[in-house]
């Protein structure tokens, strides 16, 4: 080959290494990066316009993801299941056991002459049981005793156990009347309970705890919050309410009319279509004529709505024959279909439980043991006998 020859090679070789250099570069920039960065990428969709008729695009922003919520969605308790709730608390009996242990271990002396029957009455006197019961125990505890002829504890405890449970009287009807009814319009109405006694017994509490019993027996239940004396009461209800999501309806006003508030509770009721509606009152015992006033127009207008099914009054039981007092004087009020007894853990006055049923004609349907909001349980009279003996 030829200088000239050579050169013409080498010429056309840088040619080709330039040319080959270039297009790759153009090709790269042609193609772009693949993904853009993301300040390129557009906040919004911009869905097409419809084909004809539209005048402009339709812009949807985008779904702004929800903010961090700051209140807490509030968790609703689950009440303890109603039955053996008197078996669970019996050991809050412990201080009314003390009447069954004395008067068995005076009973278990044999031959009891004159002073030991005289202990037998104080003892049950002191213990509330009330004189009238008291006669009627001893006579039979003295005739049954001597048919006995013994001094074996297990006998005596058993002679023991029978009449007292005579007297607490298993036959009364203890359930709480929540059935809902149809009305004489053919509509379903909710059962009412009013709730009736004096300031500082429970009351409140009870109604709260009385809501929860429902609740774990799967009612749909509506409080009514009547007791407008004391605005804290209707705050206390509130809370009660919102721990098992029941709705309180409730005045704003301080000294709103109670029979006001009832009427719209058992309304509320109706028209959520709540099986039960709970109304608390205040009942303060100013005077006789002011609180059959006020209970008998509070009962009046409920039964406007539906009929009221129960009246449950609330007893302090530590209060003995106070108590006993305010009893009748609500009795007199208004017609009580069943008791409360509250506070019957740490007392040794068990005994009203007797003493209040014989006085009242009417049973004892709860009783209280305890401050916890699932402390309120169906009274069970073997369960309390056997708690006395125990
Ligand atoms: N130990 C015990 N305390 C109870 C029981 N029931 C209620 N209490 C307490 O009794 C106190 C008074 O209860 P409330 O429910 O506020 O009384 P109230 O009768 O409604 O009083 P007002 O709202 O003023 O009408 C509270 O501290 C309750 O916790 C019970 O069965 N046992």
């Amino acid at each position: 080959m030829t200088d000239q020859a050579w050169i013409l090679i080498a010429v056309l070789v840088v040619v080709l290494v330039v040319v080959g250099a270039v297009a790759l570069t153009t090709g790269r920039r042609r193609r772009g990066p693949t993904t853009l960065p993301p300040e390129d990428v557009s906040p919004y969709e911009v869905d097409q316009p419809p084909a004809a008729g539209a005048s402009a695009p339709v812009v949807t922003a985008p779904e702004e993801p929800a903010p961090p919520s700051t209140t807490p969605v509030p968790t609703l308790e689950r009440p303890e299941p109603v039955a053996g709730r008197m078996q669970r608390l019996r050991a809050r009996l412990a201080r009314s056991g003390t009447i069954g242990q004395t008067l068995l271990s005076i009973l278990s002396r044999g031959d009891l002459a004159e002073n030991d029957w005289e202990e037998i009455e104080e003892t049950l006197l002191l213990a509330d049981v009330g004189v009238g019961p008291t006669t009627e125990l001893m006579d039979k505890l003295r005739t049954e005793t001597k048919v006995l002829g013994t001094t074996d504890a297990a006998q005596v405890r058993e002679v023991l156990r029978r009449e007292l449970l005579e007297l607490v009287d298993p036959t009364m009807d203890r359930v709480l009347h929540v059935e809902p009814a149809i009305g004489d319009d053919g509509e379903p109405h909710p059962a009412t309970v009013l709730v009736v006694g004096v300031n500082g017994t429970g009351k409140t509490t009870t109604v709260g705890k009385l809501a929860r019993v429902l609740v774990a027996e799967d009612h749909d239940v509506v409080l009514g919050a009547a007791d407008t004396f004391r605005a804290a009461a209707a705050d206390q209800l509130s809370t009660w309410g919102a721990r098992v999501g029941v709705p309180v309806v409730r005045s704003e006003r301080e000294g709103a009319d109670p029979a006001a508030v009832a009427f719209d509770a058992v309304k509320e009721g109706r028209e959520a279509g709540a099986d039960v509606v709970l109304v608390d009152t205040a009942g303060r015992l100013q005077n006789k004529a002011g609180l059959m006033d006020e209970l008998g127009k509070i009962k009046r207008v409920m039964s406007r709505q539906a009929p009221v099914r129960e009246v449950l009054l609330v007893l302090d039981a530590t209060t003995g024959q106070n108590g006993m007092r305010q009893a009748e004087v609500f009795a007199q009020a208004v017609d009580i279909t069943g008791i409360v007894l509250t506070k019957l853990d740490g007392t040794a006055k068990g005994g009203i439980v007797v003493a209040v049923q014989r006085e009242l004609g009417v049973p004892v349907k709860f009783v209280g043991l305890g401050e916890g909001p699932d402390d309120l349980a169906p009274f069970e009279p073997e369960e309390f006998v056997d708690a006395l003996l125990s």
